[in-house]
């Protein structure tokens, strides 16, 4: 089956990373993720990342750069990560859609949320840009 790309964002503000708990589905709700979700057809990873960000966070943001790597989520999905920032004016995001807590984690807080097994390693490497 084609590979199918979820995107997350790496919502940076200066060193800290945002964090979202996800409410749904069952199986994943009570985990933390990197806000985003699939990208849909004729829209470019970077499109959907903005629209996510709207849609579950109520926010303006603007991609940065892409983190290398792929981390394969449940057939046909695979994980890319994009650092983001928030846009000026724009105000704090609200958990709207799909999540119930949100978090702002310092360089040293990274780890203290229970990330989604599969996005263990695509944080890994956010954490490893933040400290570059
Ligand atoms: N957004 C996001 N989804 C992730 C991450 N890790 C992970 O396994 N997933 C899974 C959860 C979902 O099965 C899928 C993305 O779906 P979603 O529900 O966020 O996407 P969406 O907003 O486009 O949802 P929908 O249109 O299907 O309702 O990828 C992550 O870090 N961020």
């Amino acid at each position: 089956m084609t590979e199918r790309i979820v995107v997350g964002a790496a919502l940076l503000d200066g060193e800290r990373l945002l964090a979202a708990r996800r409410s749904a589905p069952e199986e994943l709700a009570g985990r933390w993720e990197l806000p985003g979700g699939k990208v849909e057809p004729g829209e470019t990873p970077e499109a959907a990342l903005v629209r996510e960000l709207r849609e579950e966070l109520g926010v303006d943001a603007e991609v940065i750069e892409r983190v290398p790597g792929a981390w394969p989520l449940k057939s046909p999905y695979v994980l890319h990560v994009w650092t983001a920032r928030l846009l000026p004016g724009t105000g704090e995001p609200k958990p709207l859609e799909d999540h119930d807590e949100l978090r702002w984690l310092g360089p040293g807080e990274l780890w203290d949320v229970d990330w989604l097994d599969q996005d263990v390693p695509a944080v890994r490497e956010v954490a490893a840009r933040l400290r570059s």
